[in-house]
């Protein structure tokens, strides 16, 4: 069963303490959203989750999954990590390639695509018809909206599949449809046996359960800890 815990998280940004005590629970087919004010660590909570970040104390346990932790995530972050001179076709191609990783284990319970067995030209089509960018499959990135190119962003969850996506405000920058289209994509990943934990300052449209960060922004020595847990 896919299980994300974290377990008295404490980091340290710039010498500051930025989380005090985190704790979470989220198991697969469920979505936690975090929230907080700017500054508050959602940012850093993701990047840390993500392997990305050395947390000072304080741990990390992703269970359900074969392989390293860092292959079945999906860390969608500020910065789109697209390639600008490469078409939607391209960077697509490039992540597939990249970022495809059958050693995870069959978590969806979808044995094809455990074993590799995907089409990659129908791979990339269907990925860039999921957030309407297909009719510019063949366009430089570089001549995108800052709308577009999020949504090309997104298009890598659906490209290469990884139970754990972590978003950092998905929607920022997304029209209404292109966020109901994608409020869409999270519910099929949730149904799917995934799991999400996303920062955000606006409702997603799907079920979560939350997790507000808002008092470890200035943690005091007598604080409560953040805790939340996914029922
Ligand atoms: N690279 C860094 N070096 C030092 N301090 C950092 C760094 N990145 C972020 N911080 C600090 O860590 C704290 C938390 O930042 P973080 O980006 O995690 O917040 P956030 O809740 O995601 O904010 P926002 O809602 O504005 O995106 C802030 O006080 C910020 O100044």
């Amino acid at each position: 069963m896919l299980s994300l815990e974290v377990d008295g998280l404490d980091v340290e940004r710039g010498g500051r303490r930025v989380l005090k005590d985190i704790s979470l629970r989220v198991a697969g087919c469920q979505a936690m959203a975090v929230v907080g004010a700017n500054g508050a660590g959602k940012s850093t909570l993701l990047r840390t989750v993500a392997g990305l970040i050395r947390p000072r104390s304080g741990t990390i346990r992703l269970s359900g999954v074969d392989g390293p932790p860092f292959r079945a995530m999906h860390l969608v972050a500020h910065q789109n990590a697209i390639k600008l001179p490469l078409t939607a076709d391209q960077n697509v191609r490039f992540w597939i390639r990249t970022l495809d990783a059958p050693d995870i284990g069959d978590w969806s319970g979808n044995a094809a695509e455990a074993a590799g067995a995907v089409d990659i030209d129908a791979s990339i089509e269907s990925a860039l018809d999921r957030v309407g960018l297909l009719t510019l499959i063949d366009t430089p990135a570089q001549l995108f909206s800052q709308g577009q190119r999020r949504r090309l962003a997104l298009a890598r969850l659906v490209a290469v599949r990884r139970p754990v996506w972590l978003l950092d405000e998905p929607t920022a920058g997304l029209d209404a449809a292109s966020r109901a289209a994608f409020a869409a994509l999270m519910a099929e990943h949730v149904a799917g046996g995934g799991m999400i934990l996303a920062a955000t300052h606006e409702p997603l449209g799907i079920d979560t359960v939350t997790l507000d960060l808002t008092s470890a922004a200035a943690p005091s020595e007598d604080a409560a800890p953040a805790v939340a847990e996914a029922e």
